[in-house]
Formats: C-alpha cells, structure tokens, sequence
C-alpha cells in the first residue's frame, strides 16, 4: 500500500490533534476542583475561543474528512510535510510545558484560581505567553501539512483572532491580580517571541 505526500501530511495533523487533546484533557479535569476567584467567560472571549477551535481544528478537521473545498488544493511537497512535522512536534513540546509550569493557576479562559500564584518558570522566563506561541506554531504547521489553501491558512486566522482579542485583556487581569510582581515580569520579558516580541 503506498499513501501519497498529501495524505501523509494529513494524517500526521490528525496523530498531532489527537495528542494536542491528550495533552490537554488531565488539565482540564484538574481546573474542576481548584476554586475560581474571579474572572470569568466574557463574549469576546468566546468568540477568540471559537475562531481558535474552528481554525485549529474543525475546518482542516472537516477538510480531512471530506476533501472539501478541492478547488483549494495545491501540491503537496515532503519537504513541506517534513517541515510542518518539526513545527507541530515543536508546538506540542511547548504546550505540554506550559501547561505543566502553570498547573493548578491554567484556565481555559481568563480566570483566576484561589491561591493564583505567578508562574515565570520554564518557558515562561522567556514569554509571557508560551501557549499562544504554541497554538501560533501549531496553525503554521498545519499550513504546511494540509495542501488547501483554506484547511491550511485557518489555524493562522484562528489564532490570530483569540491572540488580539485575548492578550491585553490577560495581562490587565494579571496586573490587577498580582500588581508589582507581574508589572516586574512584563518588564524582563516578550509576550510570545523570545527576545523580540
Ligand atoms: C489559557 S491560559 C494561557 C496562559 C498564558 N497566556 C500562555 O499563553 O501561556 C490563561 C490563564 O492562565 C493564567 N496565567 C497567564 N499567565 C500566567 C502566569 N504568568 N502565571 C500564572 N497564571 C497565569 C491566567 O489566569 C489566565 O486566565
């Protein structure tokens, strides 16, 4: 049986999707029992959350799925799958490290949790917001793995969207939180690109 490179690259997108949410489910079990103290789900955060869920994963989900829209595919390379498969590994590392450095203080939305602590270990002495860079990284791997110009380009769009609707108002709840500490973390570090920006 021989697969073709663009059947390749889709599969490798569905075994990183699949680990994305293994990664991802003991967190969210565990966020149930730890208290929320305040914040909550604001309607410009559940449309970042939703643009973020279709591009990631429903519409390159429904295009592997159906093939659909055709009339955007272009030719699959190996190089590209090969490329897209370094950056999707690389995004799941530093989820996974992200979310074991914030722990018990990780939501899916902007909340604060009893006993909030600021986290600025691991990846976090080098960003502010390692998930962010990890979610950016996963929408530009699966523009390499997925030959559609739509199925590819939507994790872009999709996190781009939750980016600029989300970070400002994070770290104006983190400053009101935590004050002079987290004001000291903003100064030694980026928000999702280490050194620049
Ligand atoms: C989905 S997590 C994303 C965290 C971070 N923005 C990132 O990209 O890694 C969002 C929650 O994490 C918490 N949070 C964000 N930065 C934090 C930090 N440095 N220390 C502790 N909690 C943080 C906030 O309570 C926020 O509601």
């Amino acid at each position: 049986m021989t697969i073709s490179v663009a059947s390749l690259g889709e599969i490798i997108w569905v075994i990183g999707i699949v680990a994305w949410y293994v990664i991802r489910y003991p967190f969210e079990r565990r966020a149930r029992r730890v208290r929320i103290v305040a914040g909550g789900r604001s309607s410009s955060d559940t449309v970042g959350l939703a643009s973020a869920l279709l591009g990631l994963a429903i519409l390159p989900g429904f295009h592997v799925a159906t093939g659909i829209p055709a009339a955007a595919d272009h030719p699959a390379s190996l190089w590209s799958v090969a490329l897209g498969t370094i950056i999707f590994c690389s995004a799941l590392w530093i989820f996974r490290m992200s979310h074991k450095e914030l722990g018990r203080n990780w939501s899916i939305t902007l909340e604060i949790r009893e006993r909030h602590e600021l986290v600025s270990a691991g990846p976090y002495a080098l960003v502010r917001h390692p998930m962010y860079t990890s979610f950016l990284l996963m929408g530009l791997g699966q523009l390499f793995l997925l030959p559609n110009w739509i199925a590819g380009i939507s994790g872009l769009i999709g996190f781009a969207v939750l980016f600029l609707l989300r970070v400002d108002k994070e770290e104006r709840m983190m400053l009101e939180t935590l004050g002079s500490q987290y004001r000291a973390y903003m100064e030694r570090t980026k928000r999702i690109f280490p050194y620049l920006y």
